[in-house]
C-alpha cells in the first residue's frame, strides 16, 4: 500500500508526530498538576505557619497582659491597707498633726517592703505637698502638684484610684509609674492621696526570666506609646535600657485610638526593622499595652525549607520525566525509522548493504528477484560477483573515486545475473559515515532497466530507421550529414552525398504487387550495403529513394570526386545484377546524383538541394547513370575518365617515350641525364607527366609504366656503354613511391638490368622523402638490396619533406637533389638561400653528392658553385629532350 492511499493522519510519519505531540502534552500536563499540587500545599502551609505564629503571639500577649495587671494587684492591696490606716481616726490624726512625720514615715516604710515592685510609698496632702515618704530621697513638703497622678485626682473629684502612665521624676531623674488612692475624711472631703510609686524596671527583670521562642519579641508600653520594657533588647542595651523610649508606629496608634482590647497586625518593627506578626493586648483597666511579635522570617523558615524541597522535587521529577520522555520519543523515532527503513528496504529497488570493506551484509528480496542470488549466497562476498566484464578497470576506478570523493555515484552498469544473463541496471552507490566521519558502510540501490532500454531501443529504431529495410531513415541521415559537415571544416576533408533513385521501381510495383516491391527494396538495400564500407551511411529516404553518405574522402576535390564517382558506379553496377522476385527475374537500374561537401558555409539544405538537382540531371540524362552537381567538375571528371582510359591503352599503343635532361659539372661537362617520361597522345599531343603521373599512381598504372621507363632507360645505358664518350654517363630514373613499394620491385629492377645488360652502377634511382614517412625500414631494406648490386640512389626534391636527419644518415644514399623551388628563389629569398646552403653543407658532412636542379641562370649557378655545389641540372644546361638532342662532349 502506498502512502498516498491513506488519510494523512494515518501516514506513518504523521502518526509518529501525533504520538510525539501527545507524549509531550501529557508530560507537560503532569508537570503542571504537580506544580499546582505543590503550590497548594505551600500556600496552605504558609497560611497555617502564619496563623500558628499569630495565635502564639496573641496567647503570649494575653498572658503578659494578665501578668502586668496582676502586678498592680500588689500595689492595690498595699494602697488599700494604707488607705484603711489613714482613713482611720488614728491615721487621720497622724496625717493632720504636724510633727508626726517620723511616725508616718515608719508606717510607710513598713508597708513599702511588701513587694519588690514598690519603689516608694508616700502620702500627699490635699494641697499637693508630700507629707511623708518611705524613701528619704523625697523630703516632706515636696510639691507634686505638677505630677500626672495629682492632676488626675484634681480634675476628677469622683476618682478613687488611678494608675499613671510613665512619668518623669525630676527628683530621681527617672521614669516612674504611680498608683494613687484617694484619702477622704468622714464627710467624703478630699484629704490627700496615698501613692505607691512603682519601679518599672521590675517588668524588664521579669521578662528577662521568660523563655522566648526564636524570632519572638515582647514589649510593654504605656498608652502614651513609651516603652517600659522590651525583649529582645535592640541596639546594644538591655531590656530596661529602653525605658521611656517613644515609639512612633501609626498602626499601634490607630489601635490605641480605636479603644479595642486587642488586635493583630503584620508590619515592620519600628525598633529593629524586622517584619513581624504582632498581637497587641491592652492591660485591662491600666494605661499599658503588651505587644508580642513573631518574626515572619522565623515563622516561615520551615515553610521556605519545604518550598525549596518541593522545588527540588519538582525539578528532579521534571528532569526525570523529561529524560524518560526523550528516551521514549527517541525509541519511538528509532522504531519509526526502523519501520521506515524496513519498508524502504523492501521496495522495487534492489538493495545491497556492505561494510566498509565492501563485504555484503544484507540484500533485499528485490535484489534476489533481479539477480537470482539468494541472500545466503552473497553474504560476506564482494558485489563484484555480479560484474559482467563489460566495463574496464578504468570505469570502476572512476566509479569508486566518485563514491569516495563525492559520497555517491550513480549511473548505468551492465551486470550479470546468476543465470549468466547480462542486464543493464541503474545503480546508485552511497558511502555511509559515522558521527566521527569514518566510513562504515556502502549502500547500493539499483533497478533493472532491461525493459526501459529495450523500449528506448525500439523507440530509437522507430525514430531513426526505416522499418522495411532496417536502414537509417531520412532523419538519421540528416543527423549524420550535419555532424559530418561540422567535422569536415576542421579536418578539411571532403565528403560526398549521393542520392539514388530506382529507375523502374513503379513498374515492378504495378506488375508484381506491393509485396514484391517491398522485397525488391529490401534486396536493393542489401546489395547497396555490400558495396559500401561500415563507415559509410546508406539510408532509405522513402519510396524507392536512397541516400549514401561518404565521409572523409580527402582534401583534393578532383580526387574526391573521382572516388565518389567510382563508388557511385559500383552502386549502379550492384543494382544491375538481376533480382529474383516472386519467381521472376527482374533487372533494375538506378540513377545517382552526387554532390561534394566540406565547407561550413554550405548549409545542410543547400547540400540536399544540390544532391537533388544532380539526381534530377541524372534522371534526365537517361537511366543507369550518375551526375555531379557541379557541371564544371562533371566535365573535368569526364576528361579525367577519358584520360585514364587512354592511359590504360598507352603502353599497349607504345605512346610513351623518354626525354633526357642533362646533368652537368661545374665546367658544364655532361655527367649524366635524368630520364623524364613523355606521353605522345594521338589526339592531345604531348601530355605532361605532371598531368598523367598522379592519375597513373591512383590507378596503380604507375607500376607497369614505371617498369617501361626503367627498361627504356637501361636500354639507353646499354646503348651508351659501347661509346667511351657516353659510357660513363649515368641515367637517373624517377621511381614513384607506389612503384618502389610494390612487392617484387627489387627483383624487377634486377631482372631489367639483367635482361638489358645495363651496368647497375650507371643506373641512379630517384626516390622522394615521402618513401620514408611510413614503413621506412622496409624502404631502407629495398634500397640496401639494390645498392648491393651496384644501383645508386638520389633523394629527389630534397628539402621539401620532413625526413629526420638521424634517419637520413642511415639510408644507403649517394646523392641529394636540391629541389628546384629553393634554387629558383635562392637569389631573392634569404630563407631559400639558407636552405640550399645547409643542404650543400649537409651533403658534405654525410659524404653525399649534391646536385641542384632547376638551375636557369648563370647567377644561380655562380652562387651554387660559390657555396660548394658542383653538379647541376636545369634549363641553363638543357631542357629535357630526345636523346638525340643531348650535346655530348667528345
Ligand atoms: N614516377 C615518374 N615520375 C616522372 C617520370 N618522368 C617525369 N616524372 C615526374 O613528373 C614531374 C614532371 O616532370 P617534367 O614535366 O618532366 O618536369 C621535369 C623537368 O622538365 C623540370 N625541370 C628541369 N629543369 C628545369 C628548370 O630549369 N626549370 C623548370 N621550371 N623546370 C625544370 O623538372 C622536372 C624534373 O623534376 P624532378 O623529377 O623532381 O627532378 C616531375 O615530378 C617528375 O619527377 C617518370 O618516368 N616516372
Amino acid at each position: 500500500m502506498s502512502g498516498e492511499s491513506l488519510p494523512p493522519e494515518e501516514w506513518p510519519e504523521s502518526g509518529h508526530r501525533r504520538i510525539r505531540r501527545r507524549a509531550i502534552a501529557l508530560y507537560l500536563l503532569a508537570l503542571l498538576a504537580l506544580l499546582l499540587l505543590f503550590a497548594g500545599i505551600l500556600l496552605d502551609q504558609h497560611r497555617r505557619d502564619l496563623e500558628v505564629g499569630q495565635e502564639r503571639a496573641s496567647a503570649r500577649a494575653d498572658l503578659v497582659a494578665e501578668w502586668v495587671a496582676s502586678t498592680f494587684e500588689v500595689s492595690e492591696h498595699t494602697l488599700s491597707s494604707l488607705v484603711q490606716v489613714f482613713q482611720s481616726p488614728l491615721g487621720q490624726a497622724l496625717v493632720a498633726r504636724r510633727g508626726n512625720d517620723a511616725a508616718l514615715e515608719a508606717l510607710l516604710r513598713q508597708h513599702s517592703h511588701r513587694h519588690a515592685l514598690i519603689d516608694d510609698l508616700g502620702i500627699v496632702s490635699a494641697e499637693g505637698m508630700l507629707r511623708a515618704s518611705a524613701n528619704p530621697a523625697f523630703p516632706p513638703g515636696l510639691d507634686v502638684t505638677g505630677l500626672p497622678y495629682f492632676q488626675a485626682f484634681e480634675q476628677d473629684a469622683d476618682l478613687q484610684e488611678w494608675v499613671s502612665p510613665l512619668y518623669w521624676s525630676a527628683v530621681s531623674q527617672d521614669f516612674h509609674v504611680a498608683h494613687a488612692h484617694r484619702l477622704q475624711g468622714p464627710d467624703g472631703d478630699f484629704r490627700g492621696l496615698a501613692v505607691v510609686r512603682l519601679n518599672p524596671a521590675l517588668f524588664g527583670e521579669t521578662l528577662e526570666r521568660l523563655n522566648m521562642t526564636r524570632g519572638e519579641s515582647i514589649a510593654i508600653a504605656d498608652t502614651e506609646m513609651r516603652l517600659i520594657t522590651r525583649r529582645p533588647a535592640f541596639g546594644e542595651g538591655g531590656a530596661m535600657d529602653v525605658l521611656g523610649t517613644p515609639v512612633s508606629e501609626p498602626l499601634t496608634r490607630a489601635f490605641l485610638d480605636s479603644g479595642e482590647a486587642s488586635t493583630t497586625l503584620r508590619t515592620a518593627s519600628p525598633l529593629d526593622g524586622s517584619e513581624r506578626l504582632y498581637a497587641m493586648q491592652r492591660v485591662e483597666g491600666l494605661p499599658f499595652l503588651v505587644v508580642v511579635g513573631e518574626r515572619v522570617e522565623v515563622l516561615l523558615a520551615g515553610w521556605w525549607q519545604r518550598l525549596w524541597l518541593l522545588v527540588g522535587i519538582f525539578l528532579v521529577v521534571a528532569a526525570l520525566g523529561g529524560w524518560l520522555l526523550r528516551h521514549y520519543l527517541g525509541r519511538l523515532r528509532l522504531e519509526g525509522g526502523l519501520r521506515i527503513a524496513a519498508t524502504a528496504f523492501e521496495t522495487h529497488l534492489g538493495m545491497v548493504i556492505t561494510d566498509a570493506q565492501a563485504r555484503i551484509l544484507k540484500v533485499n528480496d528485490t535484489f534476489t528477484r533481479i539477480t537470482g542470488y539468494a541472500e545466503a549466497e552473497v553474504l560476506g562476498r564482494n558485489p563484484s560477483l555480479l560484474s559482467s566484464g563489460r566495463h574496464d578497470e578504468t570505469f570502476y576506478r572512476h566509479l569508486w573515486e566518485d563514491v569516495r570523493e563525492k559520497g555517491s555515484w550513480q549511473g548505468e552498469v551492465w551486470n550479470r545475473r546468476r543465470s549468466g544473463e547480462v542486464f543493464p541496471e541503474w545503480l546508485t552507490i552511497s558511502a555511509v559515515y559515522n558521527e566521527a566521519g569514518e566510513l562504515t558502510h556502502y549502500v547500493a540501490t539499483f533497478s533493472d532497466i532491461t525493459q526501459r532500454k529495450a523500449a528506448e531501443a525500439e523507440i530509437h529504431q522507430l525514430a531513426f530507421y526505416d522499418p522495411l529495410t532496417g536502414l537509417p531513415n531520412r532523419r538519421l541521415m540528416l543527423d549524420r550529414l550535419e555532424g559530418a559537415l561540422k567535422d569536415s571544416y576542421p579536418s578539411g576533408q571532403f565528403g560526398a552525398l549521393l542520392y539514388l533513385d530506382l529507375d523502374n521501381f513503379k513498374q515492378v510495383n504495378d506488375t508484381l504487387g506491393h509485396h514484391a516491391g517491398d522485397q525488391l527494396l529490401q534486396q536493393v538495400a542489401s546489395r547497396l550495403g555490400e558495396v559500401l564500407h561500415a563507415s559509410d551511411t546508406l539510408a532509405r529516404l522513402g519510396g524507392d529513394e536512397f541516400a549514401v553518405l561518404l565521409h572523409d574522402l580527402g582534401r583534393d576535390p578532383q580526387r574526391v570526386a573521382a572516388v565518389a564517382e567510382r563508388i557511385a558506379h559500383k552502386l549502379l553496377g550492384a543494382l544491375q545484377v538481376p533480382l529474383s522476385l516472386a519467381g521472376s527475374s527482374v533487372t533494375i537500374t538506378g540513377s545517382i546524383g552526387v554532390t561534394l561537401y566540406r565547407d561550413h558555409h554550405t548549409t545542410l539544405d543547400e547540400i540536399l538541394q544540390q544532391a537533388d538537382m544532380a539526381l534530377f540531371q541524372a534522371k534526365r540524362a537517361g537511366r543507369d547513370t550518375l551526375r555531379f552537381f557541379d557541371p564544371a567538375m562533371q566535365a573535368q571528371l569526364h576528361a579525367r575518365a577519358r584520360l585514364e582510359a587512354d592511359l590504360r591503352q598507352a603502353l599497349a599503343r607504345d605512346e610513351f617515350l623518354l626525354h633526357y635532361q642533362p646533368q652537368v659539372d661545374a665546367d658544364r661537362r655532361l655527367i649524366g641525364v635524368e630520364a623524364l617520361l613523355r606521353w605522345q597522345h594521338p589526339e592531345r599531343g604531348m601530355v605532361s607527366p605532371g598531368e598523367f603521373i598522379p592519375l597513373a599512381e591512383e590507378n596503380r598504372l604507375i607500376v607497369p609504366i614505371g617498369g617501361w621507363v626503367l627498361e627504356a632507360a637501361c636500354r639507353q645505358l646499354v646503348a651508351w656503354a659501347g661509346d667511351p664518350a657516353t659510357a660513363d654517363l649515368r641515367v637517373s630514373v624517377n621511381v614513384s613511391p607506389q612503384q618502389f613499394r610494390e612487392v617484387g620491385f627489387v627483383e624487377r629492377v634486377l631482372a631489367t638490368l639483367a635482361r638489358t645488360g645495363a651496368p647497375p652502377e650507371r643506373l641512379k634511382l630517384e626516390v622522394t622523402e615521402s618513401l620514408f614517412v611510413h614503413e621506412r625500414d622496409e624502404a631502407r631494406e629495398t634500397m640496401r638490396r639494390l645498392r648491393e648490386q651496384g644501383v645508386t640512389f638520389a633523394l629527389d626534391d630534397f628539402g621539401t619533406g620532413y625526413s629526420s636527419l638521424s634517419y637520413l644518415k642511415r639510408l644507403p644514399l649517394d646523392q641529394l637533389k636540391i629541389d628546384q623551388s629553393f634554387v629558383r628563389d635562392l637569389l631573392e629569398d634569404e630563407a631559400s638561400a639558407a636552405i640550399v646552403a645547409s643542404i650543400i653543407a649537409l651533403s658534405g658532412s654525410l659524404q653525399l653528392e649534391v646536385i641542384a636542379e632547376g638551375v636557369e641562370t648563370e647567377a644561380q649557378q655562380a652562387w651554387l658553385v660559390a657555396h660548394g655545389c658542383h653538379a647541376f641540372q636545369g634549363y641553363l644546361f638543357g631542357r629535357p629532350g630526345p636523346v638525340e638532342a643531348l650535346v655530348i662532349g667528345r
